[in-house]
């Protein structure tokens, strides 16, 4: 770090937000500017020359995204972190692709905070001893992701299809069956220049050998039995396109020639031809094989190998990201709520505590057809674990506990809702009250209301299963409460104690306790304990919610 202390500025609409970043980030002498919207923080950006700008997403008026596409041009060199309410792959994906450094989800951990705040200012540093432009910038438009995951490996793959979808290089997406490879594929290109043109999906092992090279690049005449016409394939149809070829390992070695030469040298022959013909074509590949040990055993060609090796985006199994599995239920019950294939618009406690502990052997696709069969099963509105298939529930036998879960998730009804399709609005994660009801079964659980961006107050994220990401286990301060102790005495051995857990959540927990005791104090009066803590009622149910907190 540079000797002068960096500036950053915080564009959030919520005063609170901007007063408690101003607060942590002054003290770790940083110079902070604020500004509380987009167009305002363009103005004071062009000012004070910051080094990292913090950005919310949701604000009245522009939204991070624009700010943050105008920032680009105001204010070029500055790193700029998104913070958004939620994880949506949309957002993920757009923040990388207009030049976000990087993006994190409200609420967040104090140290997570300052280490991507660190890593912006030496990334300024670095890209400022070199020299050359920032990224180009592509225009906004309205994208349908489908992309359902808020799990941190998730959360770096949505950010590589940010940052390679406006480039025109070869991708390889590796990961096992059913994980979203061409899911994601089909996302890339829908980010691309080539958005518009073509976009055609090869499944190159669900061809016949004999055939395939006839499906790529077409034949002529007679060129064997069977042609009877001129026929034209892939590449040739996909000219100035994108073309997704699924399971590149399956390939002959001759096809594997013919593709390195389309890539290549931009150019093609049909089978049986001699006339070369032009094709621009972007290539995404996929594969569930091991390349490398088939380049080692010479049955994949190395110089393809790493033709398409250019980037590489892995996708992790179903079983290596569980938590983003209420999300995932939730967009196929809404999905199937919405194609009118089912009216069941709930998963039981137990029956999700099943699926979360599950090993996914086909991934997300497995996921799919179970979520379809259970619904077409239940009887009432919601799964419950009896309508999920034996096996299942067989191979996960005593993992689960089966009480002190979350109630049912519920699902947004699909016409009431504002999220673009692929993005679940409200997701479990912080919507789900934890209950000690076991009410589970019975479908009768309370319905999850959309959650607005919440309040940082020291930071605590909460992960899909409503904890609170980053935290000690044990994180209550239960010494607050203690009898016979004077406040005085309380609050000093809370803090010691925290202080010795080595906790950074102090204040979240003080703020906790003083909402319960200002609710018990009213017997459960939200508008007077409102009054009482000096806040609205709005703000008190918004903290509520956050915290877990029942009246
Ligand atoms: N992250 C995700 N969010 C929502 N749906 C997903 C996700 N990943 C996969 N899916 C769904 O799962 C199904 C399988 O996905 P896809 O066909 O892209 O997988 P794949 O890895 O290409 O499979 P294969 O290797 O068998 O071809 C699709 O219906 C897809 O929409």
């Amino acid at each position: 770090m540079s000797t002068k202390s960096p500036v950053v500025l915080v564009i959030d609409d919520d005063s609170e937000i901007r007063y408690t970043l101003e607060r942590i980030l002054s003290a770790r002498q940083y110079q902070v500017v604020t500004a509380d919207s987009g167009e305002e923080g363009l103005k004071v950006a062009k000012e004070a020359n910051p080094v990292v700008i913090l950005l919310d997403n949701r604000m009245g008026g522009m939204t991070g995204i624009e700010t943050l596409q105008h920032l680009r041009h105001a204010c070029p060199k500055a790193m700029v972190i998104l913070m958004t309410a939620f994880g949506t792959a949309q957002t993920a994906i757009e923040a990388m692709k207009f030049g976000a450094f990087d993006y994190i989800i409200k609420p967040f951990d104090v140290k997570k905070i300052l280490g991507l705040i660190e890593k912006a200012v030496s990334a300024y540093e670095d890209s400022n001893q070199e020299k050359g432009g920032v990224a180009p910038i592509l225009n906004s438009e309205d994208y349908k992701e489908g992309i359902v995951g808020s799990s941190e490996p998730m959360q770096e793959v949505l950010k590589i299809i940010g940052q390679v979808a406006a480039s025109d290089a070869t991708v390889m997406i590796t990961g096992e069956s059913g994980t979203g490879k061409e899911l994601v594929a089909r996302c890339i290109y829908q980010h691309s220049h080539r958005n518009g043109k073509a976009f055609i999906a090869v499944n190159c092992a669900a061809i016949p050998e004999n055939l395939i090279e006839s499906e790529l690049f077409g034949h002529e005449k007679g060129s064997f039995t069977g042609a009877t016409g001129q026929r034209k394939g892939k590449f040739e149809l996909c000219d100035g396109g994108t073309i997704f070829l699924d399971e590149i390992g399956d390939m002959s070695p001759p096809t594997q020639t013919k593709i390195l030469r389309a890539l290549q040298e931009g150019e093609i022959q049909r089978v049986g031809g001699t006339e070369t013909i032009k094709v621009d074509v972007r290539l995404i590949a996929a594969t569930n094989k091991n390349l490398e040990s088939m380049v080692a055993e010479n049955t994949f060609r190395e110089d393809l190998y790493y033709r398409l090796n250019v980037f590489r985006i892995r996708l992790p199994s179903l079983r290596e990201r569980l938590e983003d599995i209420p999300m995932l239920v939730e967009y196929m019950l809404q999905k199937l709520v919405k194609n009118r294939k089912t009216r069941v618009s709930r998963v039981s406690t137990d029956a999700l505590a099943i699926l979360q502990a599950y090993n996914w052997p086909g991934n997300v696709r497995e996921l799919e057809n179970v979520m379809f069969r259970s619904a077409v099963l239940a009887q009432g509105d919601t799964i419950l674990r009896k309508d999920l298939p034996a096996e299942i529930v067989t191979a996960v036998g005593g993992k689960v506990k089966t009480s002190h879960t979350p109630p049912p998730i519920p699902v947004a009804d699909p016409s009431a809702s504002t999220a673009q399709a692929g993005e679940p609005e409200a997701v479990a994660a912080s919507d789900v009250e934890t209950s000690e009801t076991p009410e589970a079964e019975t479908g009768s659980g309370v319905p999850g209301s959309a959650v607005e961006d919440v309040p940082l107050l020291g930071g605590a994220a909460a992960d899909a299963s409503g904890v609170p990401v980053g935290l000690p286990e044990d994180r209550s301060l239960e010494v607050v409460t203690a009898p016979r102790m004077t406040p005085d005495e309380a609050f000093d051995l809370a803090f010691a104690t925290a202080l010795e857990r080595g906790e950074t959540n102090v204040l979240v927990e003080v703020e906790k306790e003083i909402i319960r005791r200002a609710l018990a104090h009213t017997g459960g009066n939200q508008a007077k304990a409102a009054t009482i803590l000096g806040i609205t009622r709005a703000t008190l149910k918004k903290r509520m919610d956050m915290y877990d907190i029942t009246a």
